[in-house]
């Protein structure tokens, strides 16, 4: 398809960055790191239970930071030319969309009309492009506002194409008032018209969502009635197809809405089994070799973006065939992600360096194929099947044994792997097969969840699938281009943010203890060792809350009990310069991404708050599920429409100033188990403040004989610091205040160990 002359300029450019400074930094820590260590082993005779305890913590630590200077080493990013791709691809191939929701409570419908709408308005010809939305809510007002939408889209679509739209979520778009200065008549027309539709479509699903009269009137909602979210039939509705489409300007592309079956007994895998669902629908029906997945609130951005991923997928210079996914960075339109930015930002670079980004579960571009299981031996140079790999997959028996019982299904399949272009269809031929993939049963001893499609056994089902294809060999592609390609929500600080938190950190640890663990692949599997480094790093988040724990109840422990943390003499020096490069390290990195000096503290505090607040739960999480007691759930992250939005930029400043939260950084609580550990380490730092500010003297009095002193006062204070939303939880009433419940029993358990330490 791509035209692959040399002489022509390159569809994108794979940029790697080697800043020996950064590396020289990364080392030095390393190095204070080590030699603290080595400093503890020398005195380990000398001292107690502290110092080995300090000493375990410390170990942890280097041990982190040794995975984060290897995984940071050779950081790399695509840069794709999306204006080169007419020129040199005459054939675009097509693209599946799909977008996942599961609550119309949790996940206001009219965000996911705002998805949809982002998604179906890309540049790209809409002959090319379909989406689906899974909908395991089984909503009849979710179904509604998704057809309404697709109305307006109608409207919509052309008016994005024909004005060069930049941002195609009206949501977003309208909050910008009509610029009077460069705006036609026509242009002021059509914009006060379709504002005004939108406005309609708003109203439409507002009222609809406390009445629900309109279900009975039309026969559309017969198949919602008597439907509980976890006990239906399949429901798949062609509501918007594009026939005899031909990809210009004025058409909208296919939308279908499914919801799979669901009954109480059965397992349904959360999002992974609605992402096999959606592979499953759209393989029968439109079958593209590439598939995009967002979350239902994380909005297409940026026009370009279905084109800037098929320029490293089109590219042949840079071994396109081994490209399994294309990665976007997760973006957010509130700030109450800065962390998770800068994290990505520079880790995200850095892996992609190595054998390519880890797939994080929205704003993705897969290839069908790679996800029916292939590694990449089993494709020639050119891309073929080999012909091992031929007989291997294209048995009929193995693909049903693989695929499930489904005469189309498999046909499919044979075509996807094939790469076959798909004949247009009548996608309303397809409604009884696409009823039986979504039976309850239909996977039953079949390969979907294991080898095949998004992988079971994880609620981190993103990181779970990823790794798997790595192992097959694969690699992947890193673009973050300017503005961000997707914006979505994140919960901001409290119940919600804990929650989520910690369904990440005990879905990473699933993954440790599977068998597509990096610890066993790291030697016998396709993948690069420095990429299984990785994986290890963010698979072992929740491990890290003990060392945490640990480490910000030594020094009031030090102090009450008035032993050492800390080295003593020239040597506190190792701490005090950790510290300090350690800080300024993280400030710079905040900093060069244009994010404030409140971000990056708010940040280091959130950080700290998360590991021994929320990924603390992921231990016992994974040690009931290995031991068959429980299983893991996935609860829905709650997202908000955001509603004080104005002005434009882009990038960062569009993020924040767009969104300005009186409120942003400021904690909430509730009376959950979350906020106890928190609660006790602020009070056992005070406590320990306090009684050491009363015995001063006897501080200074025993200084220098192996006692506590400034360094251990010092920690505390920073303990406390960090854990200032605590602090000022404590004095808060309301939402912003910590419950005296969760108060008393934290003070209850200081009481019990500041007598332990005494
Ligand atoms: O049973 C379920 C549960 C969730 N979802 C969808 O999964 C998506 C992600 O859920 P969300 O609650 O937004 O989770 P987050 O923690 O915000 O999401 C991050 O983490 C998840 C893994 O834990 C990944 O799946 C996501 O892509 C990633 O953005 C949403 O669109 C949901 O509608 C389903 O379709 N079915
Ligand atoms: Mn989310």
């Amino acid at each position: 398809m791509a035209d692959s002359s040399s002489s022509l300029p390159p569809l994108c450019e794979k940029i790697s960055y080697k800043n020996y400074f950064l590396r020289a930094v990364d080392l030095t820590i390393l190095g204070l790191l080590f030699s603290l260590l080595l400093y503890r082993i020398l005195l380990m005779n000398q001292n107690n239970t502290v110092w080995v305890v300090a000493f375990l913590c410390e170990s942890c630590f280097s041990f982190v930071w040794l995975l984060i200077t290897c995984i940071k080493w050779s950081p790399a990013a695509y840069k794709s030319y999306p204006e080169r791709l007419d020129e040199r691809v005459h054939d675009l191939p097509s693209v599946d969309m799909f977008v996942t929701t599961a609550d119309p409570v949790r996940e206001p419908p009219i965000l996911v009309a705002n998805t949809l709408l982002s998604l179906l308005a890309v540049n790209y010809p809409a002959n090319k492009l379909a989406c689906y939305v899974s909908d395991d809510g089984c909503s009849p007002l979710t179904y509604f506002s998704l057809k309404e939408a697709s109305k307006f889209a109608k409207i919509w679509v052309p008016f994005c194409k024909k004005y060069n739209v930049k941002v195609r979520a009206p949501f977003r778009y309208f909050l910008n008032p009509l610029a009077a200065t460069e705006s036609s008549d026509q242009f002021s027309r059509d914009w006060e018209m379709t504002k005004r539709e939108y406005e309609k479509l708003s109203r439409k699903v507002e009222d609809a969502t406390g009445d629900s009269h309109w279900l009975d009137e039309e026969d559309d909602f017969e198949a919602f009635s008597n439907t509980k979210p976890n006990d239906h039939s399949t429901i798949v509705k062609v509501v918007w197809e594009n026939k005899g489409g031909v990809g210009d300007e004025n058409e909208v592309p296919h939308f279908v809405y499914i919801s799979r079956e669901k009954r109480p007994n059965y397992l349904h895998h959360y999002k992974a089994g609605a992402m096999n669902f959606l592979v499953r629908v759209s393989g029968l029906m439109t079958n593209a070799p590439y598939m995009l997945n967002v979350d239902c609130d994380m909005y297409a951005n940026e026009a370009d973006v279905v084109r800037q991923a098929m320029c490293i997928f089109l590219q042949k210079s840079i071994n396109s065939n081994q490209c399994a996914f294309v990665q976007y960075p997760q973006d957010f339109y509130d700030s109450n992600a800065d962390e998770l930015t800068v994290l990505q930002s520079y880790l995200g670079q850095g892996i992609a360096g190595i054998q390519g980004p880890i797939y994080a579960g929205s704003g993705c571009f897969h290839t069908r194929r790679v996800m029916y299981g292939l590694s990449i031996d089993d494709l020639e140079e050119d891309g073929t099947l080999s012909s091992v790999a031929a007989r291997k997959y294209l048995a009929e028996k193995n693909l049903e044994r693989k695929f499930g019982n489904s005469k189309e299904m498999v046909k499919s399949v044979v075509e996807a792997l094939q790469r076959k272009p798909n004949p247009q269809n009548t996608l309303a031929n397809f409604l009884e097969a696409a009823q039986e993939v979504g039976h309850c049963h239909y996977e039953y001893q079949t390969s979907w969840g294991k080898t095949i499609g998004w992988l079971y056994e994880s609620t981190a089902e993103d990181a779970n699938t990823s790794i798997g294809i790595h192992s097959r060999g694969w690699t992947s592609s890193y673009i973050s281009p300017e503005p961000p390609a997707f914006l979505g929500a994140m919960p901001p600080g409290g119940p919600d943010a804990m929650l989520q938190q910690r369904r990440w950190a005990t879905g990473l640890l699933e993954v440790l203890f599977n068998k597509q663990s990096p610890l066993i692949g790291m030697f016998c599997r396709k993948i690069r060792f420095r990429q299984s480094l990785a994986y290890l790093y963010i698979f072992t988040w929740g491990l890290r809350s003990i060392p945490e724990l640990f480490y910000c109840l030594l020094p009031s422990y030090c102090l009450l009990h008035n032993s050492a943390l800390f080295p003593k003499g020239v040597y506190l020096g190792i701490i005090v310069t950790l510290v300090g490069m350690h800080c300024l390290y993280t400030l710079w990195e905040f900093m060069s991404l244009g994010f404030s000096v409140q971000s990056w503290f708010v940040s280091q505090s959130f950080w700290r708050i998360k590991t021994t607040c929320s990924w603390l739960f992921s231990i016992p999480d994974i040690i009931l599920k290995l031991l068959g007691i429980s299983k893991t759930v996935f609860i829905v992250t709650k997202k908000t429409m955001p509603k004080t939005m104005s002005g434009s930029g882009s990038g960062k400043a569009q993020r924040e100033d767009d969104c300005p939260n009186q409120d942003s950084g400021k904690f909430e609580f509730d009376g959950s188990l979350y906020f106890l550990p928190g609660t006790f380490i602020v009070l056992v730092n005070l406590a320990a403040l306090a009684g050491c500010s009363v015995g001063l003297k006897r501080l200074s009095r025993r200084h220098g004989e192996g006692g506590s002193g400034l360094a251990e006062a010092c920690g505390s204070i920073l303990v406390v610091m960090l854990f200032l939303p605590f602090l000022k939880g404590m004095f808060e009433k309301g939402k912003y205040g910590i419950p005296l419940s969760t108060i008393s029993k934290a003070a209850f358990l200081a009481v019990l160990f500041v007598v332990f330490a005494l």
